[in-house]
């Protein structure tokens, strides 16, 4: 949908003419009719043969009204004849001017045939164009600042309503996305502006959520890019709908993350989650990480059942969880072994949250149908240890592990702080 330039100083010409004899004529006038010269023009005994000849009484009337200052002279426009007989639209640009001491009329007239034929060749190439997104299963949308322009069928669907004339009735399509994605979409769509000279400038295809009018959320995969719409800069919307395979990567990455009987991370992730913490700028001097292990749990699987056992692990997830402040990062270690790492101010204060944690279980029993038992855990407090000037998580789990080893063998159902 590329505008064609139209250099309009090349089609206008001049005539002076009274009572439609030709007076003057300049030689762009005779070329736009497709005269040699201006001679053969001012050889025609009346210009009207240049006219239409349902437009002539017209021509004629508005001559005299004209001359006679009935009417002013104004811009009008006609469709003249080539001297082919090719009819060609004209603006007719109307001066009264003394011509050997008489009034006569100068026309300028501009050919108009190019801008009508762009317009058409571009109202032509616009309804390819939304024919072809009308079937297409991509979503279309062609937006200016927002105000959708157009949009095809499917991205009407997509977005939950039945018809585009819906969507095209919304003062914003701002108000379709989730106020999560909105600041990036304005940023992306300034920056493509700032590229209008650019056709080709598009974003990378990015993954964002968006709102239905029932208020159901649909994830749709987009790229937008620069367009020329109707003559003017605007932004190019193309989307599939991705909610499937987003919410089905959700899940395997759920299930290669959360483990599967407490729905708190597993080991990798919570490695992977407490590196990307100190990564992104965490301070490691006010971290400190916590392993811990039920007591004699072998005795209550043994008792109780395995069962039991399950459940008296996941009520005590539950019951830490709940405990936790909200930036910890807890983990299952593996069997009845738990990791957290705690953000606080100093090793005391980390002292004194696991201390909570482990009196909280204390104070609580794990009530079943048939019994009431009570649980304990031994814990292991490590602040984070470096190794060549970099953070070791693995040290420091060792450094935990061994202060819990020390707290089993100190009696259990305690806290110990390891040894630097
Ligand atoms: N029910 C249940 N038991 C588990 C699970 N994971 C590990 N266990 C059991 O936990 C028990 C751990 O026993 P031990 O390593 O001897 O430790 P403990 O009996 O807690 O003794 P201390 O650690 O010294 O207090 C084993 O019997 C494991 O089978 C689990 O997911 N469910």
């Amino acid at each position: 949908m590329e505008g064609e330039a139209v250099d309009y100083s090349a089609h206008y010409g001049v005539i002076i003419h009274r009572d439609f004899v030709p007076l003057h004529v300049d030689d762009n006038f005779a070329q736009t009719f497709g005269f040699d010269s201006a001679n053969d023009v001012l050889a025609l005994s009346s210009v009207l043969d240049l006219i239409a000849p349902d437009s002539r009484d017209i021509a004629a009337h508005t001559y005299y009204a004209l001359m006679s200052g009935i009417e002013k002279p104004q811009v009008r426009s006609y469709i003249n004849h080539r001297l082919d007989g090719t009819p060609m639209q004209v603006l007719a640009v109307e001066h009264i001017v003394e011509w050997q001491g008489r009034s006569a009329l100068q026309i300028t007239i501009v050919d108009l045939s190019d801008v009508m034929l762009t317009r058409d060749r571009l109202a032509a190439s616009e309804k390819r164009y939304r024919e072809l997104v009308d079937g297409s299963v991509q979503g279309v949308l062609v937006h200016q600042h927002f105000k959708p322009l157009f949009c095809n069928q499917a991205y009407a669907n997509i977005l939950g309503f039945d018809y585009p004339e819906q969507v095209l009735a919304l003062e914003s399509i701002i108000s379709v996305i989730h106020p999560d994605f909105q600041k990036q979409r304005i940023t992306v769509t300034e920056v493509l502006d700032d590229h209008e000279g650019n056709k080709l400038a598009a974003s990378p295809k990015t993954e964002i959520k968006c709102i239905k009018p029932n208020g159901e959320e649909v994830w749709v995969e987009l790229i937008e890019r620069n367009i020329e719409w109707e003559g003017q800069s605007a932004s190019q919307v193309t989307l599939t709908d991705t909610t499937e395979q987003y919410l089905l990567k959700q899940q395997l990455q759920h299930q290669a993350e959360i483990d599967e009987l407490t729905q708190i991370l597993n080991r990798r992730a919570f490695s992977q989650k407490a590196e990307q913490i100190f990564a992104n700028g965490g301070d490691p001097l006010s971290h400190f990480c916590v392993l811990f292990d039920i007591d004699d749990f072998k005795h209550i699987n043994d008792c109780f059942g395995h069962q039991i056992g399950d459940e008296a692990i996941c009520y005590l997830v539950n019951l830490f969880a709940a405990n936790l402040p909200h930036d910890a990062l807890f983990g299952r270690w593996g069997g009845e072994e738990f990791v957290i790492l705690l953000s606080c101010y100093d090793i005391n204060n980390a002292y004194n949250k696991c201390e909570a944690l482990r009196h909280q279980l204390e104070n609580h029993l794990f009530s079943t149908e048939q019994h009431d038992i009570k649980l304990s855990v031994s814990l292991g407090l490590s602040p984070m240890i470096f190794k060549q000037d970099s953070i070791s998580l693995s040290a420091t789990i060792n450094a935990a592990d061994k202060a819990l080893y020390q707290a089993k063998t100190q009696g259990k159902n305690q806290t110990v702080i390891a040894n630097k």
